[in-house]
């Protein structure tokens, strides 16, 4: 197997003592990972220093095998990413955004940009303004964004986050119409364990600032009644394990 995303050791503490620490992480070719843990947990963090947004004070990340603080440029060349809610610009037309961001690369097609809108389901709204566009379609915009250099792996923090249920559903499905159709690989962090659990192969568990497990999300869910009654039971472990310390 081979691992696109390896994070040794990855720490960072910000002045209130939160943040995360020493957490490790692989993400193999072809998986949809499932990068889960409630509110305030670390998964942010961890994503922004992935992608060179903020740095580590500990540890390392590699992408694609180049080390993201030492070569950022090798180790983003075939990297998508959607982290918080989807900026764009409101008075612009979806197309004129996405035209926008295919600036930022050195060769996209208009070709290119159709397929991207055609693919996330926005290709009959391209000319209505952003302001007009429902969270929902602000987020597939977004995922059209991050698609247009034909990434091999895509970063997503929270695509569902704020979004109904049929907006949920859709987002779901092109992840999973991408992984099948076009080998690429997620990272996906999220604090919904059922998105978790209908869409993810493997999954890492962060609490409080810490990787508490990783493995397959199958394996994880065995013995339980469902993927949330696991993830209940491993973090009473947690803190039992933390309380006898
Ligand atoms: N710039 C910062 N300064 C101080 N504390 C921070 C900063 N950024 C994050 N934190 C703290 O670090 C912890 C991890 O935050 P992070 O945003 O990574 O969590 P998260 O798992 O992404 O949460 P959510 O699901 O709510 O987005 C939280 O306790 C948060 O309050």
């Amino acid at each position: 197997m081979n691992a696109i995303v390896e994070i040794r050791n990855l720490t960072k503490m910000f002045k209130n003592t939160r943040g995360i620490h020493q957490v490790n992480m692989t993400v193999q070719q072809g998986d949809i990972y499932g990068f889960f843990g409630p509110n305030g947990a670390g998964k942010t963090t961890v994503m922004k220093i992935m992608t060179g947004l903020t740095r580590a004070q500990q540890g390392e990340v590699k992408l694609f095998g180049h080390n993201v603080s030492t070569h950022y440029e090798q180790a983003m060349a075939k990297v998508g990413v959607l982290i918080e809610t989807a900026e764009a610009y409101n008075y612009m037309s979806g197309r004129k955004n996405l035209e926008l961001a295919a600036r930022f690369y050195p060769q996209i097609s208009k070709q290119r940009v159709d397929e991207v809108l055609e693919i996330v389901g926005l290709a009959a709204f391209q000319k209505e303004k952003v302001a007009g566009y429902s969270l929902g379609m602000k987020q597939r915009l977004g995922l059209a964004a991050a698609m247009l250099s034909k990434p091999e792996l895509l970063i997503l923090d929270e695509p569902t986050n704020g979004l109904d249920i049929e907006g949920m559903v859709h987002i779901r499905e092109i992840i999973m119409h991408l992984a099948k159709e076009d080998k690429i690989t997620f990272l996906i962090s999220s604090h919904l364990i059922h998105e978790m659990e209908l869409m993810c192969n493997r999954m890492g568990i962060i609490h409080q600032g810490r990787l508490v497990r990783e493995g397959l999300v199958s394996e994880i869910s065995s013995g339980s009644a469902s993927l949330e009654e696991a993830y209940l039971r491993e973090i009473k472990e947690v803190r039992r394990l933390a309380a006898n310390a």
